[in-house]
């Protein structure tokens, strides 16, 4: 359903000679995806058990590729679980098949964990602060790369006319007010202050694999990096939170798992004041940058679906709820 470039097992084996990855095995499309096209790649090398992803990027511009690339080769290089991107045989990791830009990269171990632990969420934490501390080395040794959080405020702000005709008044309201908010904080002192470099910002149940058990699971990797960019810390940090750390029909915060992925992080590097005030609303501009997406997925004009929509009333839910009172604090 999803794979919307097909490469035959020929073709991938053909494809396969530039690296040196020994010869393919199978190749089988991922039916999940929407944004891309991806395969499970197998081939005889002893490299992470022979065990590959291949991604086709349909709707990415080229351009922006390398800074997703180079951000996960270099948080794989430091050890974190993330997809390690293949070089071929000349050291490129942006490659492309049949006309289209296209990367390899190793496949991670785990399933989805769709009712996270409080030690799910402790795993979680340490690893988006070491995702945190890769990626300010990668902005230090790559910083022509950069690239801002591309469903930033401003994008959200240029989405407001799109969605806003066929919201009712009182949404349409919430949507101006909060957006009106946000854009107060950020042209801020304390905004400018808060730690930041290039984030996933997308770290949701879905983009997160778990091997081991339920009673001891272990945390394979975090992959979908393709809306990372440059952002707070904390605006990452409450992406998660919103998703992994709620109960999905409320969209209430729970302590437990909140406290475990908070306090996972803190204990490898600590909040500073700006971040401990700020958090508030960062917790808001997680759930509107999310809301703003799904309203615009709900409404724009779409050509014969392969998509449903996500619902984007769960996030209006979690934005109201955050307005109310954030539901946690940073220690
Ligand atoms: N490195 C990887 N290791 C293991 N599985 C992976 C990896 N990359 C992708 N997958 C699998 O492929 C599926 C689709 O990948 P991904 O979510 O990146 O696609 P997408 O088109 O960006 O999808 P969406 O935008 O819907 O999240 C994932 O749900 C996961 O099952
Ligand atoms: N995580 C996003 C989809 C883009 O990956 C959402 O749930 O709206």
């Amino acid at each position: 359903m999803a794979v919307f470039t097909p490469v035959s097992p020929a073709e991938a084996a053909d494809w396969l000679r530039q690296y040196d990855l020994g010869e393919l095995v199978s190749i089988e499309g991922i039916g999940s995806g929407i944004e891309n096209s991806n395969f499970f790649f197998n081939t005889t090398s002893a490299d992470n058990g022979g065990r590959f992803v291949l991604t086709i990027f349909e709707n990415l511009e080229p351009a922006q590729l390398p800074f997703y690339l180079e951000f996960m080769a270099a948080l794989a290089a430091r050890g974190v679980a993330v997809p390690r991107p293949i070089p071929d045989r000349t050291g490129a990791i942006l490659q492309s098949i049949k006309g289209k830009p296209c990367c390899l990269a190793t496949r991670l171990k785990g399933e989805f964990e769709l009712d996270p632990q409080p030690e799910h969420c402790r795993q979680l934490g340490r690893t988006i602060a070491q995702m945190h501390a890769g990626g300010l080395a990668y902005q230090e040794a790559r910083p022509q790369l950069m690239q801002p959080n591309l469903r930033g405020l401003d994008w959200q702000q240029a989405m407001l006319p799109k969605v806003a005709e066929w919201l009712p008044a009182d949404l349409a309201d919430l949507l101006r007010d909060e957006l009106a908010v946000q854009a107060g904080h950020q042209s801020g002192a304390q905004y400018a202050s808060l730690p930041r470099g290039p984030v996933h910002a997308d770290i949701f149940r879905n983009n997160v694999l778990f091997d081991g058990t339920r009673a001891a699971p272990h945390l394979g990797g975090v992959f979908d990096f393709y809306f990372a960019g440059v952002d707070s810390f904390i605006f990452d940090l409450a992406v998660a939170v919103n998703d992994w750390a709620i109960d999905l029909d409320s969209g209430a915060i729970d302590a437990a798992r909140a406290d475990a992925l908070i306090a996972a992080y803190a204990a490898e590097r600590p909040f500073t004041d700006a971040e401990r005030a700020a958090w508030p609303l960062a917790l808001r501009a997680g759930a509107l940058r999310f809301w703003v997406s799904r309203l615009y997925d709900f409404y724009r004009p779409r050509e014969a679906e392969t998509l449903t929509p996500h619902d984007p009333t769960h996030f209006e839910r979690i934005l109201r709820l955050r307005r109310a009172g954030p539901g946690c604090a940073l220690p």
